[in-house]
């Protein structure tokens, strides 16, 4: 390296010595993040010289910008000594050197963001494909039973999904991201369910005689509306939580305990009974409790829990009473009953609760 060079070097790095080691009453603190930005930024390029930074500056031989001779007296230079200085004579290079720093930062912040949710959507992506094999697997061995394993997956995708939320970064596009996964299998239900292509785990696991085209019915509204939640309310609103947490918990847990203890029917439907009607009003109301504190306690929801009980309840017992209607055959329950949560959970908790 020549003797240019290396001088240069050392009076950026002297320089920028010097501006840190400033007592913090003395300096004018304004001229001294402009001071050790430009210096930085001149140090960074000392290869190429900016124009303005002559051979005299730089060697030591101009009249320093602290004041007084050619060198420092140790008192921070006064702001309209560095306008004198030739370092830092035009203005311009430096409000130039303080947007390059802060687009930088900005960059460096926005692909952080990018990386953060595309490794979270290729992780929950992995996961729903690892939960619905592993119950095909479950199914596979008779561990359990067909209808159970799909009740299953019906409780825990859902659930898990909208648990998976807080791994997604705070930018703008992250609910966009996370809306990719069941989206994805979206897509894939409409072609098995079409017959375009085959996963016999799949069909074996989410529907209920093995039929391809079942997938188009049942699972398909599931996966749209865990998409319409994700998208429309994300982790900033009760709604969508509510929503899904009656969905996937309530409807789910209905249809398990309905089937095995279910033995006394609704009056006004054979098809659905008292116990699981209850069921689905106290699980829903639970895993919505559940879920409501989980995303207070990592910050992203202020409830006002005294009044939040009661409005869930509210919501609950809507939910139960639509889907214990006998309705199923024109509007399937993963449709009625996150739509009825909606309605209510926006007519009592409002848009966002921030
Ligand atoms: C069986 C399912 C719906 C049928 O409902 P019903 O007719 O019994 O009322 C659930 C279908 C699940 C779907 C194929 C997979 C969805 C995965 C989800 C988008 C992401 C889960 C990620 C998590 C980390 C496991
Ligand atoms: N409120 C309810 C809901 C379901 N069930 C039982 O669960 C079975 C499946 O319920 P469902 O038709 O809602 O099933 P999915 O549409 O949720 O898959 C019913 O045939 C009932 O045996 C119940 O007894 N009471």
């Amino acid at each position: 390296m020549d003797l240019y060079s290396i001088k240069q070097q050392a009076f950026f790095l002297n320089l920028i010595t010097r501006l840190q080691g400033e007592d913090q009453e003395e300096r004018e603190y304004k001229a001294v993040v402009e001071a050790k930005q430009m210096a930085t930024s001149a140090l960074l390029s000392f290869t190429h010289p900016p124009p303005h930074l002559s051979t005299s500056t730089l060697l030591g031989t101009s009249p320093s910008p602290w004041g007084g001779g050619g060198t420092s007296t140790g008192r921070f230079p006064n702001s309209s000594s560095f306008a004198k200085s030739p370092l830092f004579s035009s203005s311009s290079s430096l409000k130039v050197s303080s947007i390059e720093i802060r687009r930088s930062l900005h960059f460096h912040m926005e692909s952080s963001a990018l990386l953060q949710d595309a490794c979270a959507t290729a992780v929950v992506m992995g996961g729903a494909y690892s939960l619905v094999s592993s119950f095909d697997l479950l199914t596979t061995h008779n561990f359990i039973d067909q209808k159970l394993s799909r009740k299953l997956v019906h409780v825990l995708s859902g659930l898990l999904f909208m648990a998976s939320w807080p791994i997604f970064s705070t930018s703008l596009e992250a609910r966009y991201f996370a809306a990719l996964v069941p989206l994805v299998n979206c897509l894939r239900l409409l072609a098995y369910g079409l017959s375009l292509a085959t996963d016999e785990a799949m069909v074996k696991s989410v529907s209920r005689e093995g039929k391809p085209e079942e997938l188009l019915r049942g699972p398909m509204y599931y996966v749209v509306m865990l998409m319409l939640c994700d998208v429309m309310f994300w982790r900033n609103s009760p709604i969508g939580v509510i929503s899904l947490a009656m969905m996937c918990g309530g409807d789910g847990f209905a249809d398990i305990m309905g089937r095995r203890y279910g033995k006394v029917k609704l009056p006004y439907n054979q098809d659905k009974s008292w116990a699981g009607s209850i069921c689905m009003c106290f699980s829903g109301f639970a895993i919505s409790i559940g879920m409501l504190y989980y995303y207070s306690a990592l910050g992203y929801l202020q409830l006002d829990w005294g009044l939040v009980v009661a409005k869930v309840a509210l919501v609950s017992l809507a939910a139960t009473l639509v889907e214990s209607l006998p309705i199923t055959k024109v509007v399937d329950d993963n449709v009625s009953v996150p739509l009825t949560s909606m309605l209510m959970a926006f007519l009592l908790f409002g848009y966002r609760t921030l």
